[in-house]
């Protein structure tokens, strides 16, 4: 018998970090978006337990498994179509992909607002993310309204046909952040101001608008990332560019693919919003 499950990438725009003593409350809001590349995880049957993973290590599934209580002979094999580590939220997704794989497989029964509370817990557990398995429950760009796991916080999806194109620079190391006292507090403040602000209108143009202030006021970009960001936001053809919160990588929106395709940048790789989202096969 054999499974699997993909759940796409996100990249987080601006954000808010929200303190709770219970982990499945503790979270962020914020805004983001859905890639139509990201985490597959397949489990099949073995005589022992395998782990397959062509990026990073066991980490984030060994955690998945200790939450779970499971101590059964499978594979598992995660193919991560992403940088890990640079602000694509993979380490959600293939904690969020396992966790729904292995319900199918198990033929465990959990609804899948549970899936995602494992998951989230892992990555809370972890320090690798906070608001990325709710958001990769949404569809295409995702509004965070209330923080926490799937069915305790609260998520707001819109559609958008629209081309999306990053370029990585490398990692950040996301907990050394969101667990420093001054980036919190810096965050949560320049975040609550956009949140509110996007609330109010939640359009595409205002999402970059807010993503590129945010990143430039928490003076989180490095400087290749702030140089490509601002070339990208100088052209008519592309809506506007950011930094993927928490990484050290750029992204930019165009309706028009060719708005990239024209552009000489080494390692620009162009994708669509993703507006489809978790996909069981
Ligand atoms: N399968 C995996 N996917 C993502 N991260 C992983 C995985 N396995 C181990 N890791 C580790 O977990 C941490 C995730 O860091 P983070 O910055 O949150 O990544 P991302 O931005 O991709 O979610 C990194 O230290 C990475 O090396
Ligand atoms: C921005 C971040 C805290 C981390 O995102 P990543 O580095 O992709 O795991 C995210 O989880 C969020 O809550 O918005």
């Amino acid at each position: 018998m054999s499974n699997s499950v993909f759940v796409p990438g996100h990249i987080t725009g601006f954000f808010t970090i929200e303190n709770h003593e219970i982990s499945l409350k503790n979270g962020s809001c914020g805004a983001g978006f859905l890639l139509s590349k990201g985490v597959r995880t397949t489990i099949d049957d073995a005589d022992e337990l395998i782990i397959n993973v062509n990026q990073g290590d066991s980490t984030v599934i060994d955690e998945v498994l200790r939450i779970l209580e499971i101590d059964t002979n499978f594979k598992i094999t995660q193919d991560i179509q992403l940088p890990i580590g640079a602000g694509f939220g993979t380490s959600a997704a293939s904690a969020l992909s396992l966790s729904l794989a292995l319900n199918d497989f198990l033929d465990l029964n959990y609804p899948k607002e549970l899936c995602g509370q494992i998951a989230h817990m892992a990555e809370v557990n972890l320090g690798s993310g906070l608001g990325d398995v709710i958001a990769q429950t949404g569809h295409g760009m995702v509004l965070r309204v209330e923080p926490g796991a799937p069915g305790i916080g609260k998520i707001e999806s819109f559609e958008h046909d629209v081309y999306v194109a990053w370029k990585s620079f490398g990692g950040i190391d996301t907990s050394s952040i969101i667990r420093d006292p001054h980036h919190r507090e810096v965050i949560s403040d320049v975040g609550l101001k956009y949140l509110e602000f996007f609330e109010e209108k939640s359009s595409l143009r205002n999402f970059l608008d807010f993503s590129y202030k945010f990143s430039t006021e928490t003076n989180l970009m490095s400087g290749e990332v702030k140089s490509l960001v601002d070339y990208l936001n100088s052209r008519d053809d592309i809506l506007g560019s950011s930094m993927a919160m928490l990484g050290n990588t750029v992204f930019a929106f165009a309706y028009d693919k060719s708005a990239f395709e024209t552009l000489d940048i080494e390692g620009l790789h162009v994708d669509k919003l993703n507006n489809v989202g978790i996909v069981h096969d």
